[in-house]
């Protein structure tokens, strides 16, 4: 026990947890867009004909695939029907998001200007400013490196990269990609462009010198291409990079950055600075428990786990890997010159009613996302670099790159590395204690494919259940085939379980949260039976786009509630209060019973609702541990989209054809006022803001603006997918035979789980896990047939060659 003296109610909260837990367009550049509006002519066909949708010519395509629409006045946008709802528009702008110059000899061309001498010029000077925020950063590295038992370490080692190797290559991206930005922003001011100008141009770099900094191009081997690569390159042929780790996320509208070009957002729209991200956290986001009485803890934790899969961002960090800090060991700011460069501080009020009375903290610590160059070689926006590969296909258990797969695997039988704990097979330790909190005897700490499995003991378990699913799949399938090598078999065992990984998301899990119309509208069901889909298409973009990484699906946040009560027997056994004590120390995993309570937990306890109520612990206590307080989450998320250039809420009404709200009171009279005491224009709100506050969309749990960017996502992580399972022969070369596609689509999230508990504690499971029990969904017994397992005899001996003639004869929906 320790006192957060002389705060008295603040010990209060804290010993309760503590007796809690003793009891137990570029640049989503015009092929992005065109790829977009072509997605849409599969819809289009379903409904009336192209004239008659569009009569003055253009694409009927949902707005959001049609950013530049934007642009346009409203008098002068037509509206289509896109499957039935009247939601569609008739596209035909195009370049950068922005419509079509008036006139072509009003159009300003830099890229002809881009001579040797600028270019000489602009390399020089980023180079140069790049080595000056260098040794810069050298300096601080004296004093303000981050101390690892604060919590703001805590948050850092979520998007911390441990292996050296790894770590240079990443920190040789980002300084790539933050060089191209110093070399746009440098071209911006030699050409004195104005906003406008840099928006509509692109600027090719690639016969110039600063052409080394762009994304270098993968080496794709056909034969080898069989199955997905580990870092998800050569997945579209034309674009071997699109949805490959290490790659940049996309965005859905031309960043808000301040400069354009890189500059955090910063300021309203009425020139004053925006409210500190703290301050509308505390002072929007109440700390209540409200539930959804209907859904399970699963969704948020399945949804965490699909977040990891497609996104990591990157926090700057020293060479040698330690943290920056962003504020002084006593929370205060550091003065303007020995602040890290990347450090984008939150602003703590000196009235905050947590940090600021009662810890006398004026900082918030805040780090920025490295940039990564982009596909396209030209000057332009940052985007911020994503470490995973974008694509659902358990990266989080197979890693995003060949040296992290090699390192999970055994390499006999087609297995991942087990730890056996007195019998039980756990995630395989790490080889040191870095990614966890190891203070105590008897901790452990656990590697898996993705960096964060330590961060929360409901997510190491989650791991742990995938895990055991593929090597429980190897298993099966090495007795059917003794022939097979290991790698057949790690490649198959690994096939299956995205395929089921991709069913659970698109069956289970995003029909809950977006709802079935938004399912239709964006094209996201599957098909049944032996079928084949036919939606991929290879000029759609699939990069995780800032706005749902750091933004809308950022909506879990507020799904979760951080205790979970241990039952065995029916009766409560121990109370496990899971964030903040369980973060980065998931110890608890080694205990005989509770890897099975913990799943009973996540499929019977509620999550909450999405909305401005979240449980105090995100918003005080995250990554505590032992401190007296933690991180506030939702501060973090509010600037972690200023400082990917999220434009304001408003904006993505606007892009996907909704009204615009004209005044606080749109957003109902429950939030207008207090809105309306903290930003001065209601073209401020931040896009996490709004989403939150919204209505729900009928049959979802999001409001309206996250649903579309949600369904948007998984629309073109699906659809440009070459490997998506359910892709035909013709295009994705890891197919399914018929048969066995029929055996996958038995997939469901009861009968993994069943699968790979330990049965100590979990015999019974109710079918459809992401929901309560209820006497329509009544709990059955994993031994019995009534939950479906798939038939894995279907996979005996892989089709040849003369098998795939017959492909040709299944009929395509
Ligand atoms: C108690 C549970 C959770 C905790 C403590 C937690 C914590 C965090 C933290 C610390 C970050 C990094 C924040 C930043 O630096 O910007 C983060 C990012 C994120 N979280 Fe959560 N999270 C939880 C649950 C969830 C859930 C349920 C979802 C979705 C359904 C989710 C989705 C995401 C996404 C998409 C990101 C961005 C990942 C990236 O691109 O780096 N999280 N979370
Ligand atoms: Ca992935």
């Amino acid at each position: 026990m320790f006192f957060c003296t002389p705060f008295s109610h603040i010990q209060l909260v804290v010993s309760y947890n503590i007796f809690k837990n003793s009891h137990r367009f570029t640049k989503m550049n015009w092929i992005h867009f065109w790829s977009l509006a072509l997605l849409t002519n599969h819809v289009r066909s379903e409904v009336a004909s192209p004239s008659k949708e569009c009569p003055n010519g253009g694409k009927c395509t949902l707005p959001i695939w049609c950013p530049a629409h934007v642009y346009v006045k409203e008098n002068e946008k037509e509206y289509c029907t896109i499957n039935n709802n009247p939601r569609g528009i008739c596209c035909n702008t195009g370049n950068k998001f922005m419509p079509p110059s008036p006139s072509s000899s009003a159009r300003y061309n830099p890229e002809t200007l881009l001579d040797s001498k600028t270019i000489s010029a602009i390399s020089r000077q980023s180079a140069d400013s790049l080595e000056e925020l260098r040794s810069n950063e050298h300096r601080l590295h004296q004093f303000a490196v981050l101390s690892e038992t604060s919590p703001d370490f805590g948050l850092f080692t979520n998007s911390r990269t441990f292996d050296r190797a790894e770590l240079a290559k990443v920190q040789h991206l980002a300084d790539r990609g933050r060089r191209i930005a110093l070399a746009t922003n440098a071209f911006k001011k030699r050409r004195s462009l104005s906003d406008d100008q840099f928006d509509r141009e692109s600027f090719e770099i690639a016969s110039t010198s600063l052409s080394e900094d762009c994304l270098p191009e993968p080496d794709c081997v056909e034969e080898l291409a069989v199955y997905r690569t580990p870092d998800g390159s050569c997945n579209n042929q034309q674009h071997p990079t699109w949805g490959q780790a290490l790659t940049p996320n996309t965005k859905l509208l031309l960043p808000a950055y301040e400069d354009r070009v890189f500059e955090a957002r910063k300021f309203s729209v009425n020139g004053q600075l925006l409210p500190s991200a703290r301050t509308v956290s505390s002072r929007l986001m109440k700390n209540k428990d409200v539930f959804n009485g209907n859904y399970t803890l699963l969704l948020a934790q399945f949804g965490q786990f699909i977040g990891h899969d497609v996104s990591q961002s990157v926090d700057h960090s020293f060479r040698n890997s330690s943290g920056i800090s962003c504020c002084t060991d006593s929370g205060d700011h550091w003065p303007e010159r020995l602040q890290h460069f990347a450090c984008l501080p939150i602003d703590v009020p000196p009235n905050d009613g947590f940090y600021g009375r009662h810890f006398g903290r004026r900082c918030m610590h805040f780090m920025r996302s490295v940039f990564a160059p982009d596909h396209d070689c030209r000057l332009g926006y940052a985007k911020q670099l994503d470490k995973v590969t974008h694509f659902v296909d358990a990266s989080g258990i197979y890693g995003s790159s060949i040296e992290q797969q090699s390192d999970l695997r055994t390499f006999e039988n087609g297995k991942l590395k087990v730890f056996h704990d007195f019998g039980r097979k756990l995630l395989p330790l790490h080889e040191d204690s870095g990614p966890c909190i190891s203070d105590r005897g008897g901790s452990a700490c656990f590697k898996s494919g993705d960096t964060r499995v330590n961060s929360l003991i409901t997510l190491t378990a989650l791991h742990t259940v995938f895990h055991r699913e593929h090597n429980r799949l190897a298993q099966a399938l090495i007795e059917i085939n003794p022939h097979w090598t290991d790698e057949t078999v790690f490649q198959e065992a690994r096939k299956i379980l995205i395929a089921e990984l991709q069913t659970v998301l698109y069956r289970e899990f995003l029909p809950l949260v977006i709802g079935l119309e938004a399912m239709d509208l964006y094209g996201l069901r599957l098909q049944e039976g032996p079928v084949y889909a036919t939606d991929y298409d290879p000029e759609i973009e699939p990069s995780v786009a800032s706005e749902f990484t750091a933004g809308a699906f950022r909506f879990g946040h507020s799904l979760i509630e951080t205790t979970i009560s241990l039952s065995k027997g029916g009766r409560v056994d121990q109370v496990l209060a899971f964030v903040p004590e369980t973060m980065n120390y998931p110890s608890q995993m080694r205990r005989i019973d509770i890897f099975d309570m913990i799943l009973v937990a996540l499929i019977t306890q509620p999550v909450q609702q999405v909305d401005e109520n979240f449980n105090e612990n995100l918003q005080k206590y995250v990554f505590r541990f032992g401190n007296c307080f933690g991180v506030d989450l939702i501060s973090i998320n509010i600037q972690r989209g200023r400082d990917h250039g999220i434009q304001p809420y408003n904006r993505y009404r606007e892009l996907l054809g909704l009204q615009k709200f004209t005044s606080f009171a749109d957003f109902g009279p429950k939030y207008a006022k207090t809105l309306a005491s903290i930003y001065s224009s209601v073209d401020d709100v931040d896009l996490y803001v709004g989403g939150l506050l919204e209505e729900k969309a009928p049959g979802a749990i999001v409001g309206r603006v996250f649903q579309h960017i949600i369904a948007d996502q998984f629309a073109r992580l699906k659809k440009g997918d070459r490997y998506f399972f359910e892709n035909h022969p013709s295009i994705n070369p890891a197919y399914f035979e018929p048969a066995q596609l029929s055996e996958i689509r038995k997939t469901s999230m009861a009968r993994i789980i069943c699968d790979n508990a330990d049965r100590l504690a979990l015999g019974m499971v109710q079918p459809e896990v992401f929901r309560v029990p209820s006497p329509w969904n009544q709990p059955v017994d994993c031994r019995s047939n009534i939950i479906p397992s798939i038939d894995l005899s279907k996979w005996k001996a892989i089709p040849t060659d003369a098998d795939y003639d017959e492909y040709d004869n299944v009929v395509m929906e």
